[in-house]
């Protein structure tokens, strides 16, 4: 929590947003309090995302690009962007038609939750931290906020990333359009990029990732509802759950970030490629596995077999 509290002093958010450290240390604890003990979304991976974004603020030199009040909307869209997640995804609260997915008939409703809880939280005075800025300022934070956090429905991924693409060409940090846009890929960045970390902080990662994917299948088996196959136990290895997600998902989002912020590839593509190896690698020796053992079991299933028939019939061994 004093990481996030420092995050906010050194992008200058408290001197020109007038925020008072007691305010924004009951925020960040409120925030700390919404998040739930679970797997992987919890308030570490809030950190990350956060951190993430404030590493992706300086790489890029943002300070010089975008007003400071889109750089505090974007930090604290990461802070807020998994409020309250319970461990369970849109579409088990689709089809198990949770409290959630009726509220918001089910357009996003975990986003929608995420950011509903942020501005409950800001709704009281003492963890505020707008609480000095003008209507129209607040006004803009919240829609700021409520695009970014709603951007992170990863139903909308192609959407956003065809849309970020079309405007690259002639991208203008000036257009509205263009900086709403750049906000949204950049919380979506930061929000999957675990993989770009050291493999010592991405694998452990990922097996929360998967723990709290494989704990909703089964209940999913259990309540007889839908089950996505990206999530089962039963046909999911670490290798065949980053490959696909890597090449399709990650690597072409990141490079078109790099291609309006070349300096990233080094911080952002380099470390992902190398991890794509790293599961091609598993992949491989998972599948050698399987073959030997896949002989091994058939080897000793004829021995079995041979075992069975009649001595007349055994093959002569010499
Ligand atoms: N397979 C895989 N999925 C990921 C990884 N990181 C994020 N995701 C998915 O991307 C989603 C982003 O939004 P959520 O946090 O709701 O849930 C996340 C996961 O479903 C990863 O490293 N591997
Ligand atoms: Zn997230």
């Amino acid at each position: 929590m004093v990481l996030l509290q420092v995050m906010y002093t050194d992008l200058d958010f408290i001197a020109t947003f007038n925020i008072e450290p007691e305010v924004l240390q009951q925020f960040l604890f409120e925030v700390y309090r919404h998040y739930n003990n679970i797997p992987f979304h919890n308030f570490k991976h809030c950190f990350c995302v956060t951190q993430m974004m404030y590493g992706l603020i300086w790489l890029t030199d943002l300070k010089s690009k975008m007003e400071n009040i889109d750089l505090l909307i974007m930090l604290t869209s990461a802070v807020c962007h998994d409020l309250d997640h319970t461990g369970y995804n849109n579409a088990y609260q689709i089809n198990a038609r949770t409290e959630l997915a009726l509220r918001y008939n089910d357009i996003s409703p975990l986003e929608n939750h995420h950011c509903a809880v942020a501005f409950e939280i800001l709704e009281t005075r003492e963890s505020n931290i707008f609480r000095n800025l003008s209507s129209d300022q607040y006004k803009r934070i919240r829609e700021g906020i409520i695009k970014c956090i709603l951007a992170t429905d990863m139903t909308r991924h192609n959407e956003i990333l065809n849309k970020f693409k079309s405007i690259l060409p002639g991208f203008d940090f000036t257009n509205k359009e263009h900086k709403d846009l750049l906000m949204m890929v950049l919380i979506k960045v930061s929000d999957i990029s675990n993989e770009a970390r050291p493999m010592e902080v991405a694998e452990p990662w990922l097996d929360c990732l998967l723990q709290e994917f494989f704990n909703q299948s089964d209940v999913e088996k259990l309540k007889g509802l839908p089950v996505s196959p990206f999530m089962d136990r039963d046909k999911v290895t670490k290798p065949s759950s980053q490959i696909g997600f890597i090449r399709f998902v990650l690597l072409p989002l990141f490079i078109e970030l790099a291609n309006l912020f070349p300096c990233l590839e080094q911080h952002i593509i380099d470390p992902v490629r190398k991890a794509l190896n790293y599961y091609t690698e598993m992949e491989k020796a998972l599948d050698k596995e399987k073959q030997n053992r896949s002989h091994s079991e058939s080897g000793a299933k004829n021995k079995e077999a041979a075992d069975l028939q009649p001595e007349a019939s055994k093959p002569e061994t010499q």
